[in-house]
């Protein structure tokens, strides 16, 4: 699976070899090599393994002051080489994905432009290339094997940032190597530059400053974008990244019926917020029909965690309309009701969930209303509104069940609906918690209780790498549930009952094999799949990971 020194290899001269960040081994060369390829002199004369290499790292690592300063210098180490950059991300995992990653991600896309260093890192295609798209993708110098694209208009919680949002799709895709070891040189991170509708402050601005094409060409650049996707790349998967709600679930319907494609924020966060609600009911000794949800914000993350969720209610004695009688959805106009026809228009997949029971003359357009009225025992943000689950919040949550539990996805941090420990003093440690972007342990009572990062980065990867392996013609929603079942069974029911929601993240290859695998069986059993049957899907999974190293 290695991308590693072949024939073809042998053909570039010494510093054509340096400078490929995919096969570059700097001092990790060996004597037979430098003098094989034309490296002697170019490289200092000590020889290392990658061990001592990731020892200078970490030395360098530590005199870095920011987390911006930190995003920059894995950036370079990126671009130099990237099994040192890998390697040093999965010996250090918990302390660098929040820097490729939420939150720190977030603050990079902020100020892309300005922190720029000609980091040649995907695709950005605008307007001007509509008629032309499929000719442009034969610049790009690789087979593919996964997309993740963005059209800026949505990037975490802060919203329209056009181009500056490119960052989003580099480090999902630095996911999918460190979690289900896709080969770096095989992934595309891609941004549609179709405009932005707030008005870029910096002067290095490197995107399309116009405002959005009207609805008939987005939806012709899109189809155009799509369709060259396919021609060029047939196997490749795609996965749409931070679109728009106004976009989001338009496309995954548009396309999931004919491609190997889904919605990371509608799909893939049902699914983490699926298997953590899971294993909160394991923790709580409920079962997901005990409960009524309350969610602040629906949008596509707020819609594809309450579908994923009432999925969980679901049986052969419960329909999906009673499922979704549990679910009580808060917007910025309120709760969402039948009653607001402008806003289920402009917004049908709230339509499902909009209630139509409400009394007349009973308050609910404040979440405190809302709360009041529905009683909840579990409530989920994914707002973008930071610090809206509020001490009398979680006071009155509390009054309804022992064990309230309190997700608060909204991302990066500065967006968080509760921070961890707010969480816990305010419930007096009776919350069931967990949130999108990593959190400190929380101290209660003197003890230090570890957090759970509840964030689709569990299973886009799994996802993603299942979905190739079996060469699954489309992606579907029971493919997606049974990734979230193999994430919540990963952890033992000894851990659950502790309290223990998720994985550790240092078992990230391991959690993706398994969801991958999980992926594949039901892509075979629904004859979606196109390979040939491995006998052991999780060794298959396994066997198919890119070995960081050289
Ligand atoms: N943890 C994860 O894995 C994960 C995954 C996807 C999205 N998210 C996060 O969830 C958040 C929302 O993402 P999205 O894709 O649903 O965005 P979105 O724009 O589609 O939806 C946001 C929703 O919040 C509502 N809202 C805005 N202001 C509000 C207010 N004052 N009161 C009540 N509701 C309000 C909007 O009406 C909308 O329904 C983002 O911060 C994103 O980063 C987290
Ligand atoms: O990017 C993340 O951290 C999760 C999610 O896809 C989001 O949009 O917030
Ligand atoms: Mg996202």
């Amino acid at each position: 699976m290695n991308s590693r020194l072949t024939d073809e290899t042998i053909t570039m001269n010494g510093y054509e070899l340096i400078r490929n960040q995919f096969k570059n081994k700097d001092t990790a060369f060996t004597q037979e090599e430098r003098e094989a390829h034309g490296l002697v002199g170019l490289i200092p004369p000590c020889v290392e393994t990658i061990e001592q290499q990731v020892a200078r790292c970490e030395v360098q690592w530590k005199e870095l002051n920011t987390v911006m300063d930190k995003f920059i210098y894995l950036y370079h180490l990126q671009q130099a080489n990237e099994t040192l950059y890998f390697k040093f991300l999965l010996t250090h995992i918990e302390e660098t994905l929040p820097i490729v990653y939420t939150p720190t991600v977030g603050a990079a896309c902020v100020q892309y432009s300005d922190i720029w260093r000609s980091w040649p890192k995907g695709m950005y295609l605008n307007a001007s290339m509509a008629g032309s798209i499929r000719k442009i993708l034969d610049n790009w110098y690789n087979e593919v094997d996964i997309i993740v694209v963005t059209d800026g208009t949505r990037i975490l919680g802060l919203g329209d940032i056009g181009i500056n949002g490119h960052g989003i799709p580099v480090g999902k895709l630095a996911l999918y190597t460190v979690g289900a070891g896709f080969d770096p040189s095989r992934v595309l991170p891609i941004t549609l530059d179709l405009g932005t509708n707030n008005d870029p402050l910096s002067p290095f601005y490197m995107g399309s400053r116009d405002g959005h094409p009207d609805e008939d060409k987005y939806v012709a650049y899109i189809d155009e974008f799509v369709a060259a996707v396919k021609d060029k790349w047939s196997s490749c998967v795609l996965q749409f990244e931070d679109f728009s709600k106004v976009h989001a679930f338009e496309l995954l319907e548009r396309y999931r019926y004919e491609n190997r494609t889904f919605n990371d924020d509608i799909q893939g966060t049902g699914c983490i917020a699926a298997a953590t609600f899971v294993n909160a009911c394991r923790a709580t000794n409920t079962t997901p029909r005990d409960h009524r949800f309350i969610f602040l914000g629906a949008g596509a993350g707020g819609v594809g965690v309450a579908e994923a969720l009432a999925q969980l209610l679901v049986g052969p004695d419960y329909t999906i309309e009673q499922a979704r009688k549990h679910f009580y959805l808060v917007d910025s106009r309120g709760l969402v009701t039948t009653a607001d026809e402008a806003n289920l228009a402009a917004n049908e997949h709230k339509r499902p969930y909009a209630r139509d029971d409400v009394p007349a003359g009973t308050p609910v357009r404040t979440l405190m209303d809302v709360v009041k009225y529905a009683k909840p025992t579990a409530l989920m943000g994914l707002s973008t509104i930071p610090g809206s689950f509020t001490k009398e919040i979680i006071g009155e949550a509390c009054k309804n069940t022992e064990r309230p539990i309190i997700f608060a996805l909204s991302n990066p941090t500065s967006k968080c609906e509760i921070l961890a420990q707010q969480c816990s003093d305010y419930s007096h440690g009776k919350a069931v918690y967990a949130s999108g972007s990593p959190m400190p342990d929380v101290d209660f009572e003197g003890r230090k209780i570890p957090q759970y990062q509840c964030n689709n980065m569990y299973v886009f990867p799994g996802i993603g790498h299942g979905a190739m392996l079996a060469q699954a013609k489309i992606i579907t929603e029971e493919m997606i549930s049974a990734a979230a079942t193999a994430c919540a069974k990963y952890v033992p029911d000894e851990e659950v009952v502790k309290g223990v929601l998720l994985p550790r993240l240092k078992d990230i290859r391991e959690i993706s094999a398994h969801v991958a695998a999980a992926v594949m069986e039901v892509a075979f059993e629904q004859g979606h799949a196109m390979a040939e049957r491995p006998a052991d899907l999780v060794q298959y999974a396994r066997d198919h990971q890119w070995k960081v190293q050289y």
